[in-house]
C-alpha cells in the first residue's frame, strides 16, 4: 500500500521525512471553508478529512493522510491572515495571552472503507510584546502562510515564552499521535519505516 501526504505544506512533509517512511505528496484543492458557530475541533477534523478525501478518491489503492492545523484564541479561529495588516493585528491579540494550535489528521484508505478522524491540541502561551518586537515579527515575511499568523519553527519561537504539549503539533503534523494511529488502525509502525 503506497501512502500519500496530502499536502502542500513542506513543514508537513519534512516532519514525515524525519521518520523512515516512504511518501509521496500531493497537494489537495479543496476551499478551506470555515463555517459560522462551527467548533475547532470540527473544523480541522473536516478539512483534514475533505483534503484526504479529495485525494483518496483518486488514489483508492493508497492511503492518504491529510492534516489541518488551525490556531483558537478565546474561542475565536485565526486561521492564515489575508496580509501583513491583519498578520499584525493577530500577534497583537495573541501577546502575553495562550492560545490554543488544534490539528486535525484523518486518515482513508478507500478500499478497505477505512477511515480515521483524530485532532491534538498544545496550549502556547506567548510573551507580552511591544509594537517593535510585532513590527520586527512581522518584517520577516514568515507570517502569512502560516495559522495565527506565526512559525514557532523559525522566528515566531522568540515570541513564545511557554508551551504545552506535542511541538510538531503546532508545526502543522502530531506525529506522535500519527504513528498510534498507522499503528492501531493500518499496522504501520514508524520505527521500521512502515
Ligand atoms: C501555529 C503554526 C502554524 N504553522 C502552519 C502549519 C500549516 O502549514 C499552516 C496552517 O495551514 P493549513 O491549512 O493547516 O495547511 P497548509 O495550507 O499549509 O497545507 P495543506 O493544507 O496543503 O496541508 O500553519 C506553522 O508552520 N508553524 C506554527 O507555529
Amino acid at each position: 500500500m503506497n501512502i500519500i501526504l496530502a499536502s502542500a505544506s513542506p513543514r508537513r512533509k519534512e516532519i514525515l521525512e524525519n521518520t523512515n517512511m516512504k511518501f509521496d505528496t500531493i497537494k489537495s484543492e479543496i476551499d478551506e471553508v470555515i463555517l459560522e458557530h462551527e467548533p475547532p475541533k470540527s473544523v480541522v477534523m473536516r478539512l483534514a478529512f475533505e483534503k484526504c478525501m479529495d485525494i483518496a478518491s483518486e488514489y483508492k489503492n493508497d492511503l492518504v493522510i491529510g492534516a489541518d492545523t488551525i490556531v483558537v484564541l478565546d474561542d475565536v479561529i485565526l486561521g492564515k491572515p489575508k496580509d501583513l495588516d491583519e498578520a499584525y493585528e493577530m500577534i497583537s491579540k495573541l501577546s502575553g495571552k495562550t492560545h490554543q494550535v488544534i490539528t486535525g489528521i484523518s486518515l482513508i484508505n478507500l478500499v478497505s472503507n477505512k477511515k480515521v478522524l483524530d485532532y491534538v491540541v498544545s496550549n502556547v502561551k506567548f510573551k507580552k510584546l511591544s509594537q517593535e518586537d510585532i513590527k520586527d515579527y512581522i518584517q520577516t515575511n514568515e507570517s502569512l502562510d502560516k495559522a495565527g499568523a506565526y512559525g514557532i519553527q523559525g522566528y515566531g519561537a522568540l515570541l513564545v515564552e511557554e508551551i504545552q504539549g506535542d511541538y510538531f503539533n503546532i508545526v502543522g503534523l502530531p506525529i506522535s499521535r500519527l504513528s498510534d494511529l498507522l499503528k492501531g488502525h493500518f499496522g504501520i509502525n514508524l520505527f521500521y519505516g512502515g
